[in-house]
C-alpha cells in the first residue's frame, strides 16, 4: 500500500558524534551544522558536577548539578550514559534528549568513548558517526595549533586519541559511518548528510 503521509511522523534517531579531542567536533557541528541549520537540530547538553569555568554558561556548556544531584539521577535511571573523569561525574539525560524532540529538533550529542558504549547497550533510537583525524600526526598538529591545552594535555589526548581511533575500526564499534577529517568543507558535507538522512 502506497504511504499516506498519515502514518504519524516516525521519531528520528539521535545522532551520536564521536572522535578523538581534536578531531574538529565543535568545528563540524558546533560551527557549521548548526550555522548552517539553526533550527533544524538541537545539541544535546550534558550534566556535569565539576564547577564552571571562566565564559561558560549553565545550560549551554552544561547543566551544573551537585554530587548528590548526580547521583540522585543515576539511581532514578535517569542518565542514558554517565562517567566520571578527574573526580567529577558527567552524563547525558533521557531528559534533555526528550526535550529536543519536543521542539521538533533532531537530537545531536557530542559522547566520548565508554559513553558511546553505554548508548549503545541502552534504549535511545540511535545513529553513531566517528569522526577521526587524518593521522596522529595531524592531530598533534592541530591541538598544538589551537592553543587551547597544554603539553601535557596533549601527550594524554593523544595517547587516548590512538585509543579511540582503534575502537572506531574494531568489530565491536557502534559507527555507521566513519568520516575523516582531512578537508574540511568536504568532511562537512559527509557529516551533513550523515545528519540529514534518516
Ligand atoms: N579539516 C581541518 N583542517 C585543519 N584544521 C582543522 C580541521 N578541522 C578542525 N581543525 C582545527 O583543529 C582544531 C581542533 O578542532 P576542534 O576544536 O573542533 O576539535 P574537537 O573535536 O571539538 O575537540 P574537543 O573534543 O577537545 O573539544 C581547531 O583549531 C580547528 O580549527
Amino acid at each position: 500500500m502506497a504511504p499516506t503521509g498519515q502514518e504519524g511522523k516516525q521519531e528520528e534517531r539521535t545522532i551520536v558524534i564521536s572522535g578523538p579531542s581534536g578531531s574538529g567536533k565543535s568545528t563540524i557541528i558546533n560551527k557549521k551544522l548548526f550555522g548552517e541549520f539553526p533550527d533544524k537540530f538541537g545539541f544535546g547538553v550534558s550534566h556535569t558536577t565539576r564547577s564552571p569555568r571562566a565564559g561558560e554558561s549553565p545550560g549551554e556548556s552544561y547543566h551544573y548539578i551537585t554530587r548528590d544531584e548526580f547521583e540522585k539521577m543515576i539511581a532514578d535511571g535517569g542518565f542514558i550514559e554517565h562517567a566520571q573523569f578527574g573526580g567529577n561525574y558527567y552524563g547525558t539525560s533521557y531528559a534533555t534528549v526528550d526535550d529536543i524532540a519536543r521542539q521538533g529538533k533532531r537530537c545531536i550529542l557530542d559522547i566520548e568513548m565508554e559513553g558511546v558504549k553505554q548508548i549503545a547497550k541502552s534504549h535511545l533510537k540511535a545513529k553513531f558517526l566517528f569522526l577521526s583525524p587524518p593521522s596522529p600526526e595531524v592531530l598533534e598538529q592541530r591541538l598544538r595549533g589551537r592553543q587551547t591545552d597544554s603539553e601535557e594535555a596533549i601527550q594524554k589526548r593523544l595517547t587516548q586519541a590512538v585509543r579511540e581511533m582503534e575502537f572506531a575500526r574494531s568489530g565491536e564499534a557502534p559507527h555507521e559511518k566513519i568520516v575523516v577529517n582531512d578537508d574540511l568543507d568536504r568532511a562537512y558535507e559527509e557529516v551533513k548528510e550523515f545528519c540529514l538522512s534518516p
